[in-house]
């Protein structure tokens, strides 16, 4: 690393997620896209710091302009509205393919191919790319370039979700009632843009759950259990659900009904074939002191998505 590089992070937004022990900082990324050597470090070192602790964080001024954000938005809404029997036939098949729509109830999944938006596929692989080759790297002291030769394929998917409005009483009448069960994510890392509506958490280190606020024009990133894994667990895949929208402060709701709610997962994997074993630097002197064997990506997911449908 070069020797004049500050090992500080930069400094803490005030606004941000704070409850029971997880800190979900909110981190600006314009320093990285555009400012010095330092303040990439700094700003590296703040992500990677905010994956080894909560394993969660908020990106703002992340590059990704917000029209294209919303465009994804309406798209998503507009392919949900398709009759049943349309969305059937584009349905999920094999874990090795990971592509198609998933009724509800199965869990929740549509096609890229079905958002005809080219920019909006290119907008959100670039900034995954310079978050995982740059970032992610220069905050774990590795070369800059370390994981490019990992993510050059593009093993990734776009996942629109629904969560179809459901009325209040639901919620009351079924003590647990979830719109998303408790999960991690199984690739490296994921980019998570939610509506308005709420409903997102993330467990907390006293176990309990905490809300992860939407706040306009950020996009949540969460490490996952390959990156977990690949960091010899240094780096944290913390536990999430969907459940009821928090009550919105100040606002008298007199709905019996939850309306809609919609985000857009970008999954993260390293390519299929790279062989995944724990990233120099986190296991000390000697690789057999890694918590885990090596295995390759694409039969790391299969496995965990074959669990899952
Ligand atoms: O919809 C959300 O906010 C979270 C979705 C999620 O955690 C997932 O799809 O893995
Ligand atoms: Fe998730």
């Amino acid at each position: 690393m070069e020797g004049n590089m500050p090992s500080q992070a930069c400094k803490p937004v005030t606004e941000t997620v704070s409850k029971d022990g997880l800190v979900i900082p909110i981190i600006d990324f314009a320093p990285f896209l555009n400012g010095t050597p330092a303040d990439k470090h700094a700003v590296a070192i703040s992500i990677v710091g905010a994956f080894k602790t909560s394993g969660f964080l908020y990106l703002k001024d992340h590059g990704i302009p917000p029209s294209i954000v919303a465009r994804v938005f309406k798209s998503s809404a507009a392919f949900f509205a398709r009759p049943q029997d349309q969305k059937d036939t584009l349905g999920w098949t094999t874990p090795q393919a990971n592509r198609g729509y998933v009724r509800t109830g199965r869990e929740k999944l549509s096609t890229v191919d079905d958002l005809s938006d080219p920019e909006a596929r290119r907008a959100i692989p670039d900034i995954k790319e310079i978050l995982m080759t740059r970032a992610i790297a220069l905050g774990m002291n590795l070369p800059v370039h370390f994981f490019d030769e990992y993510v050059d394929q593009g093993d990734n998917t776009l996942r629109l979700l629904h969560y179809p409005a459901v009325h209040k009483d639901i919620f009351k009448t079924n003590p647990g009632q979830v719109r998303a069960a408790e999960h991690s994510d199984y690739g490296s890392i994921t980019l998570l843009f939610q509506d308005r509506r709420g409903g997102l958490q993330a467990r907390s280190p006293e176990g309990t759950f905490v809300d992860v606020t939407p706040f306009p024009d950020t996009v949540v990133i969460n490490a996952g259990d390959l990156l977990a894994r690949w960091s010899n667990d240094t780096i944290k895949s913390t536990r999430h659900r969907v459940v009821e929208p928090p009550k919105a402060y100040g606002e008298e709701d007199e709905s019996e009904v939850y309306p809609d709610r919609y985000s857009i997962a970008y999954f993260c994997n390293p390519n299929h074939d790279k062989f995944i074993e724990a990233i120099p630097g986190t296991y000390g002197e000697d690789i057999s002191n890694a918590k885990y064997p090596g295995i390759t990506a694409g039969e790391y997911l299969v496995q965990r998505l074959a669990a899952t449908y």
